[in-house]
């Protein structure tokens, strides 16, 4: 640690990054924001207190370059900060859906790439990423992109052909996760909670379960199985969700995220 670090595309998960690095310790000093709009930039050195600068000065100045920006912009800025690129220095894509190979044809040879799907419970420290090595990467560059990672969570070293379904269970699984406790909320309203009662009740429910899963490590059967009495109100509720076929539905949704991974690299070429 303590090489500088370059942070290109500081939105919702670049600015997540930004703050787990420094919340693990990295000094300020050590990390620098490419950042075009001078009120977001102002933004950023005011609340972090790093330098902001533009992608290509950020690039030079740092031994890693994490690239956040959405993958259609992956082409442009990928062009914009070549010139400046170098071998050995490491280039980190949290970008879904864009593979190594494909970046390392728009950078210089010799240049180490590494492709991240990250998720958003990193802001609380709670992420999980999986890593996947280019064809350059040493285990120095692993080693670093995991320094990075693990300011914010948990991290898995992957071979690259899982990202698109990684992709699309943890990268996006937050999001459905927010959809249960959405739908959960408007249930407990539906049948005449408060809606501040039926959240109360469901976020601290899901956190429940959660660390249940993982302190116990039970399978996630036998702890359903658990809740589910004999005649009861949860194997009443069980059958709805069967019926109504909610575990195909999660399937053919995670295919979709899936695909749309894969097409990502496609739509960005
Ligand atoms: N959000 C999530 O949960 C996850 C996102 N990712 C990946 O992270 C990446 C970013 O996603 P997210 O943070 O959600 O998207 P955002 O749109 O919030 O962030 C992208 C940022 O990149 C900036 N940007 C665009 N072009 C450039 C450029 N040439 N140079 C510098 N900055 C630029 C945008 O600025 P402006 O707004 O001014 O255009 C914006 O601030 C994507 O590739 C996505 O696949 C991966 C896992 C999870
Ligand atoms: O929705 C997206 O494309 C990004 C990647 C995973 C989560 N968010």
């Amino acid at each position: 640690m303590g090489a500088n670090v370059a942070i290109l595309g500081a939105g919702v998960m670049g600015e997540t990054l930004l703050s787990g690095m420094l919340r693990g310790g990295r000094p300020a000093d050590s990390l620098l924001v490419g950042e075009k709009r001078t009120e977001r930039a102002a933004e950023l050195q005011e609340r972090y207190g790093v330098r902001v600068l533009g992608n290509s000065e950020a690039a030079a100045e740092a031994e890693t370059v994490l690239l956040v920006v959405k993958p259609q912009d992956m082409a442009d800025l990928l062009a914009e900060i070549t010139p400046v690129l170098r071998p050995g220095q490491l280039l980190v894509s949290l970008a879904a859906g864009i593979t190594t190979a494909w970046i390392e044809e728009r950078v210089p040879a010799g240049v180490a790439v590494i492709r991240v799907m990250p998720n958003t419970p990193a802001l609380v420290d709670e992420g999980m990423a999986a890593i996947s090595a280019g064809s350059v990467c040493e285990e120095a560059h692993l080693v670093e992109a995991e320094a990075v990672l693990a300011a914010t969570g948990k991290v898995l070293r992957v071979p690259e052909r899982q990202q698109d379904a990684v992709t699309a269970i943890s990268g996006s699984g937050p999001a459905y996760i927010f959809f249960v406790v959405e739908s959960m909320i408007e249930a407990g309203v539906h049948l005449g909670l408060p809606r501040a009662t039926a959240t109360d009740l469901v976020v601290q429910t899901v956190v429940g379960s959660a660390k249940l899963l993982r302190e116990t490590g039970e399978h996630p059967t036998v702890l359903r199985e658990r809740v589910t009495s004999p005649g009861g109100t949860t194997a009443a509720a069980v059958r709805e969700l069967e019926d109504h076929k909610v575990r195909a539905a999660f399937l053919v949704a995670m295919e979709a995220a899936r695909d749309r991974s894969r097409a990502l690299a496609e739509g960005s070429a």
